[in-house]
């Protein structure tokens, strides 16, 4: 048990239609934690994300967030998140500053006072010169810095990341590992998921492996180490999820780019 807890699911269910998706989850996160959240495609991880941060609806068990129960209908807890999605719509026909600006009045900032600390943001990035340009000319890297910036203009105590170091450069990954793991020491909980196995090996403090909509593994990548699964991190979630086919089909897949079809 974490002496309160900044996120706690108990026993949540998800289907869509007659799938279901998530098949009781349970999970309790403590300020200041990395979380890396991890499952192979489909496993239920952006669906658990969605419902927490209420953008989907329609879920069975308790999400607290903050130490209230999300489905109580005070929404002041969005306030205190900030949210990178793994597909973002930018508005094109903005430039960073209005598109920043704009953001950072939603989330109760002066007008000015969020047009100074997205530029400061921006420059912290290298991204100055492009403060005016629209983000239709925003190469994928840029934009992906604008959305981390966007994320946190609020100074929230809990962040949301989708892949947040999707399109970036390795010079950048640097940086923006550095800053979570500073965001981190400062007490603020990141909750983010990745496919980048090396990355989440070495970020988190804390790694929960989502199979099936449900959690198969949780604890710190030495604990996973400790319960017998050997080797890196990419190496331990192939052995947990039961996959040593790559083999198999990438012989298939190259023999049908060949030869149209798969001499069985
Ligand atoms: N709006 C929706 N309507 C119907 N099915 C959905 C919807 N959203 C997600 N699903 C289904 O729920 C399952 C889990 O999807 P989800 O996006 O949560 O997976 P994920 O773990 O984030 O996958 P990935 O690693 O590919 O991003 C998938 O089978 C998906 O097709």
């Amino acid at each position: 048990m974490i002496d309160q807890p900044i996120l706690r699911l108990q026993n949540v269910e998800m289907s869509f239609g007659t799938k279901q998706v998530l098949n009781g989850i349970n999970l309790e996160v403590g300020k200041g934690q990395i979380i890396g959240y991890i499952g192979p495609n489909g496993a239920g991880k952006s669906t658990t994300v969605k419902l927490m941060l209420g953008l989907i609806e329609g879920y069975t068990g308790k999400i607290e967030i903050f130490g209230k129960d999300i489905a109580d209908g005070d929404y002041t807890y969005k306030g205190r998140i900030g949210y990178v999605p793994e597909t973002a719509e930018l508005y094109d026909h903005l430039t960073a500053s209005e598109y920043l600006t704009f953001t950072g009045e939603m989330y109760g900032l002066g007008r000015k006072e969020a047009e100074n600390k997205a530029y400061q943001l921006m420059f912290q990035f290298g991204l100055e010169q492009a403060f005016h340009q629209r983000l239709s000319s925003f190469s994928k890297g840029m934009r992906q810095k604008v959305l981390i910036i966007s994320s946190v203009l609020h100074n929230p105590d809990l962040l949301f990341y989708d892949e947040p170091l999707s399109g970036l450069d390795a010079n950048s990954v640097l940086v923006v590992k550095e800053i979570l793991a500073k965001l981190a020491k400062e007490g603020k909980t990141v909750f983010y998921s990745s496919h980048i196995m090396e990355v989440v090996e070495k970020i988190s403090d804390r790694i929960i492996l989502l199979v099936d909509g449900k959690v198969v593994a949780d604890g710190s990548f030495e604990e996973l180490q400790e319960q017998g699964k050997e080797g890196t991190l990419e190496e331990i979630f192939n052995q947990m999820t039961g996959f040593n086919e790559q083999g198999e089909i990438a012989e298939r897949f190259v023999e049908i780019v060949r030869e149209g079809r798969v001499h069985e």
